[in-house]
Order: C-alpha cells, then structure tokens, then sequence
C-alpha cells in the first residue's frame, strides 16, 4: 500500500478520534475502528520512516474540551494495546518473556508462565479519582491521558464512590471505568423516546454523554455506575499483586467488578477470555474484551510503558458480531461525482451496540458476485470495512419468485444513459447536470468541514436544485431575500439568517473552500497542507503534478487528482465564479490579522462605545467599513435610533446586526471582542 494510504488512515483515525473522545458522536463501530488502526500498526511496522508525530498510535484519546477545568493527572493515563487472537496474546507473553528475560528464567533455561490478572473490559469511560490524606479533592477524565476534564459534581453523583477514605494518608489516584448499565440505556432511551429526543447509540456513548454534561443534575438523572481497577500515585497501597490490588480497592470501599480470575499462564487466561465471550450477551452491562495484565507489580514496573500503553497488559478484544437480516429493498442512488451507489435497505439489528438497517452493496459486480436479491435472507457485520456490509447471502431461504436483482442502464435521477468506468468497478451517470450530483455538490459545499453555512438544510437544497435556482456553489451568492424567503415554509426571519451565514461563509479559511470544492481524495487534512504550502488558490491550480506531490503529506495520487480536478473547465469556471462573489481564496499565511478581509460594514445609530473606536477595531482586522449603504455591504451594525441607513439596509436586503450580534461573528472568525 502507499504512503497515500497511510496519511489517509491517519486523517481518518483522528477524525474518528474527535467524533468518538470529544464529540461522543461515533460514526462508525468500534471493530470498523480496530479495523483501521490494525491496517495503520501494520503500515507503520513496514514503513518506520512514514510515522507522524501526529499519528493515533502515538497518542491517547482526545483533546479535553472547553467546557471542564482541566486537570494535569499526577500520572499520566494511559491506553491499552490489542489482541485480537489466542496468537496475538500468546506474541504478548512472548513479548514480555524478553522484555522481562532477567526475572523470569529458571536456572534450566526454560520459563515458567507468568500470572496473569484477567479482567473485564467495560466499555466505557475512564476516571481518576485523586485523594489527598484521605479526601477526595477531584475526579477527572481521561482526557489525552497528561491532561483531562474536572468532572467531579458529575462523579460525585455516583453513590457507590467513597468521598472519604478515613485513616488514609498521602496521595492516591484511583482509576476506574464509568458506565451505564444495559438496563439504565433501555430505560433512559424508552424515556428519550416518549420526548420525542434523540436516542442514545449504545451504553458507552451514553456513559461519555452523562458524564460530560455541565449540570451535574442531568447526570445524577442518569445513574452512573463505575468499577475500579488501578492505581496512579499510591501511597498507603498495601499490594504486591494486580490480584491484592483489586482485594485492598474493595477494603477501602471502592466497587470491584466481581468478573475477575487470578491464572498460572497465557493458555488460561485465554480460556477465561473465551468463556466470557461465550457469555457476552448475559452480562449486566456492555464490555468489548478482556483485559489481561501481568499479576505482579514489580515486573509490571520492569515491563514499564509505551507513549500510549503499558506493555504489562493488553486488552483481548471480542470478535466482531455477525447477525442475519432480510434485505428489505435494494436502491440505488447517485453521488457527487455521478457515481450510482447500490444500497440494501435491511430489517434492522443490533449489532456491536448500534442498529444496522442499511448497508453498502459498493457497485453491480459486488451485487453480481453474492447473487443479491431484494427477500434474500443475508448475513451482516461490520468489521470489515467502514459500514455495515452483506457477508453472505443465505439462498436456501429463497422464495421461488426470487428474481436476479438488475443494475440500472440509466440514471436513477436524470434518466441519463450510465457509462462504467473503463478499468473500475464503478458506474457513473456522466451528466454534470444531473440534479442528484448538483445537489450532492452543493450538500458537500455547506457541510460543517467545508463553507460551514448551516441554515441551508437538505430540504433547501434540494428546492434550490429542482427550482434550478443553484446549478452549482456560485450561484448560492447570488440568491436575494424574496426567493429565499419565497421557498416553501421559509419565511423572511430565516431566509435572513441564512442569507447572513452565506455572506459570511465568503471569509472562510482557504483550506475550507478547497475542502469544499469536493476534490477526490481531499479532505480537511490535505486541503490545510494545501492551504499552508500555496499563497492564494490560484498558485495551486497553476502548480504542476510535481509541485503539488511535494506538498508534505500529499503524495503522487492525491496530487494527480487535485492536478486533474483544477484544470478541468468545469472547475475553472466555478472557481472564478466563486472568485468574483468575493470568496476567500487567499491563504492564511499571508492573511494574518485579516480575519474579516473581504467583509464590508456600515455602522450607525448609537451603539455602547463610540462607533470610530469600533470602525478602527474592525479595520484592523481587514474589514472595510463604509459611509453608506449599498448592494455591496455584508453586514449593518445598527445601534439605538438608527435611521436611514438602517431603512436603507432593509430596502436592500442587507443584513443587520446588533452589538451582540456582531460580538458572535467576531469571536467566530477568531477575532477579539472590544472590552
Ligand atoms: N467507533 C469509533 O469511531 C471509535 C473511535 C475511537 C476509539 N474507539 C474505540 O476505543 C478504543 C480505543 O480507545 P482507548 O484508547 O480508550 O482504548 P480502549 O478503550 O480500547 O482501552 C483503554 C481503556 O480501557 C478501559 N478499561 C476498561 N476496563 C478496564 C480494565 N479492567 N483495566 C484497564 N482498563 C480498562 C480504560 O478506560 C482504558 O482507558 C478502540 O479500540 C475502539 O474500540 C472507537
Ligand atoms: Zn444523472
């Protein structure tokens, strides 16, 4: 595989770090997660020189949010590495048996098996809990294992914990998993649905989600519960062994988790794997694995740690579940780059903690090969790739009115005859106005990582394309309030709003524009490393194929397709489109204090301070601001009694703001308020 493959992996990683560790927002499953990062270990094993300081293997968790204090742990938090096979614990043991080689060897040469502790892997949140002479002072999580967030009113509605270890003196951190039960995610997502909220995905997330709010009320609503396992600093600890360990935890009050056995070797503590994966789905709450760690202390202390793990235990994952289902219907619709996207709706399954009712059959030949049909009874996981997917079909099951399912001659949505791909699997429509493609374009162009202009919903898009109001991203510039706000149930207050948001979405950091212009292989990542090697937008169309793959990060494929994807007339034209509305497509570097370049202002009525004082402070900042009133102006900052640029403002359609209003925007853009 190529290194392109590898900072693709680590881009993809972190960005699955951010929604699992800060967003508690999952996207895919943790055995599709596991998947990725045994693919990235093996590159990097290959490949040592292609290693990121960056990359996920060299890190724990995520950044801790802004909601919490954050609380630097008097020692570091750390991970777990993996097994995923007897094979993987016996390399483990192995591992150790050299690491260790001074400690264990018989004067015979042969080696006897280390004690292991086996555990369960709850899955859920880790805490430290931090005592000083026998008082809790605070209870934090995990964080990116140096720093994590001061959660402690939110722990502390967890009965079970002890607030006061009487008689004890000195440090003590006391690590542990929060989590919630399965009973308590049935009962709370039975409740979110009589309110009509969003369901919780799986225990975990519901863990992370109750733990990290900022009213501990909300918590205590959700009763937590936590087990505890380790020990940071441990003064006072009386314990030579993980096993005595977890025995002096229970004496002074914390909850253990009964699921635990003390074994002579490897094989063993396989085999207590293996009879908790058996029982898997009868224990109280969710866990995806065993943790097997090396019994004694002291050689754990010899067998020290890695920058993310310590090398005296592992976590022995459970295999990825399969489960079998119907497929409902077999659809097929059309991506941004006109590909036709084969998709078998199923009757749901719970499978890994989430709910599987769809899955990707990836193009005509993979439907071809399984011999899929619409009442095929199949079955699903999730291991293997990103999302869910078909293993196999089950055709025993089949009805005798089961027909061959075939692969549209035309497009779905424009009716356009399709065209494969010489070479590829795929099947594209190759209409560039094909109004399914518009509008992926354009649903790609708003998203979060892109423009960022979150009034225009799918809905709005959707009208926007079949009205042929929006053919493509320029022509969003060019929409006025009366046929916004003429769209269905729009109304003027919302079409305002949204006409502010893509007024400002014009002063977007350059690497958000190049993300959103939707170039293969380009994402937020590779748009940034493009943004810091080029001045403006323009330098990057002009570069060659060998110019662009000596960007750091970049590589030959990517920049064959940035190369590819700028020269075509097509892009051309929207890009000086885009241009000529006055979207940012100059770089940072040479940007800086010009957060608000490109933003023309009026300022009138009175505002709290003297309107000079914030003309300068805007114009240091890059914005232009004018005297009067005109088709041109992005923003009015109007203040009390505001007379006729403020009736001029609305005559034109320009968008007011007040004092906090205009507070938002600027400390959206990174700009300082005025104090
Ligand atoms: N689905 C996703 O998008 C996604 C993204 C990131 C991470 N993940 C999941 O998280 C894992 C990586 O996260 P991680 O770095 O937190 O590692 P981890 O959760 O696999 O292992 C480390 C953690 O295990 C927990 N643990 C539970 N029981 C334990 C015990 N008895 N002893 C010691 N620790 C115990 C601790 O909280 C510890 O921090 C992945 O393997 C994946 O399963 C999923
Ligand atoms: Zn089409």
């Amino acid at each position: 595989m190529t290194q392109a493959r590898y900072a693709e992996l680590v881009s993809l990683i972190e960005y699955h770090n951010r929604r699992y560790h800060e967003l508690d927002d999952p996207e895919i499953s943790d055995a599709a997660y596991d998947t990725l990062t045994r693919e990235l270990r093996q590159l990097e094993a290959e490949h040592p020189e292609w290693v990121l300081p960056q990359s996920p293997t060299q890190k724990v968790g995520g950044a801790p949010g802004a909601t919490f204090a954050p609380i630097r742990h008097p020692t570091p938090m750390t991970s777990l590495d993996n097994a995923f096979s007897d094979e993987d614990l016996a390399a483990f043991d192995e591992r150790l048996a050299r690491a260790l080689s001074g400690a264990v060897r018989s004067a015979a040469g042969e080696r006897p098996g280390f004690t292991y502790a086996c555990e369960l892997k709850i899955d859920g949140l880790s805490v430290n809990l931090y005592y000083r002479d026998g008082q809790l002072q605070w209870a934090a999580t995990r964080g990116n294992g140096q720093v994590g967030e001061d959660v402690t009113p939110n722990v502390l509605t967890i009965a079970s914990i002890p607030r006061e270890l009487p008689g004890h003196a000195g440090e003590l951190e006391v690590r542990g998993e929060v989590f919630l039960s399965r009973e308590e995610f049935v009962r709370l997502n039975e409740e979110a649905e009589e309110a009509g909220l969003p369901l919780l995905k799986n225990p975990r997330n519901g863990a992370a989600g109750a733990l990290r709010q900022k009213d501990w009320r909300v918590t205590a609503s959700r009763r937590l519960q936590a087990y505890f396992y380790g020990v940071g600093k441990r003064d006072g600890v009386n314990a030579t062994t993980q096993s005595e360990l977890l025995g002096w935890l229970q004496s002074a009050g914390f909850p253990v988790s009964p699921d635990f056995r003390r074994v002579a070797n490897w094989q063993e503590a396989a085999q207590f794997h293996h009879e908790v994966t058996a029982r898997r789905s009868q224990l109280p709450f969710d866990a995806d694995g065993t943790v097997i760690k090396l019994d004694d202390l002291q050689l754990q202390g010899e067998a020290g740690f890695t920058s993310r793990a310590p090398r005296w235990a592992i976590a022995y994952k459970f295999p990825a579940e399969e489960a079998q289902t119907r497929v409902l219907n077999i659809t097929v619709s059309v991506g941004r780059t006109g590909r036709l996207n084969p998709l078998a709706h199923l009757e749901p399954r719970l499978i890994e903690g989430t709910t599987v009712s769809k899955a990707t059959l990836h193009n005509e030949d993979f439907i071809k090969r399984l011999d899929l049909r619409v009442g095929d009874s199949v079955m699903v996981h999730k291991s293997g790739g990103i999302i869910p997917e078909i293993i196999r079909v089950l055709p025993e099951a089949r009805g005798a009115a089961s027909v061959p399912f075939e692969f549209p001659s035309h497009c779905p949505e424009c009716h356009h005859e399709v065209v494969r791909a010489e070479g590829g699997a795929a099947t594209v429509c190759p209409n560039p106005a094909c109004p399914a493609q518009v509008y992926e374009r354009l649903r790609h162009y708003v998203s979060r990582g892109a423009m960022d202009i979150r009034g225009l919903g799918e809905r709005i898009i959707e009208i926007l394309v079949q009205q042929g109001l929006a053919r493509d991203a320029a022509d969003l510039y060019r929409l006025d309030l009366a046929t916004l706000a003429g769209l269905e149930r729009l109304g003027e207050k919302s079409a305002g709003k949204i006409l502010a948001q893509i007024e400002e979405s014009k002063t977007r950091p350059l690497a958000r524009l190049i993300n959103a212009l939707g170039i293969s292989f380009v994402g937020e990542r590779n748009a940034q490393a493009l943004e810091r090697a080029f001045p403006d937008l323009s330098a990057i169309a002009s570069a060659t194929q060998e110019e662009l793959a000596r960007v750091s990060g970049l590589g030959e494929t990517i920049a064959r397709s940035v190369h590819s994807a700028l020269s075509d007339p097509a892009m051309q034209d929207l890009v000086a489109r885009l241009e000529a509305a006055g979207v940012n497509t100059r770089s940072t570097s040479v940007r800086a204090g010009a957060q608000l370049a490109g933003l023309t202002f009026v300022i009138t009525g009175t505002l709290s301070r003297p309107r000079e004082e914030i003309r300068e402070h805007l114009e240091r900042h890059g914005a232009r601001v004018s005297g009067s009133v005109t088709k041109k102006t992005s923003f009015v900052l109007a203040g009390e009694d505001a007379g006729s640029k403020l009736a001029r403002a609305r005559e034109l359609e320009r968008p007011v703001l007040d004092e906090d209003a205009l507070g938002a925007l600027l400390s959206e853009r990174g700009v300082q308020l005025l104090d």
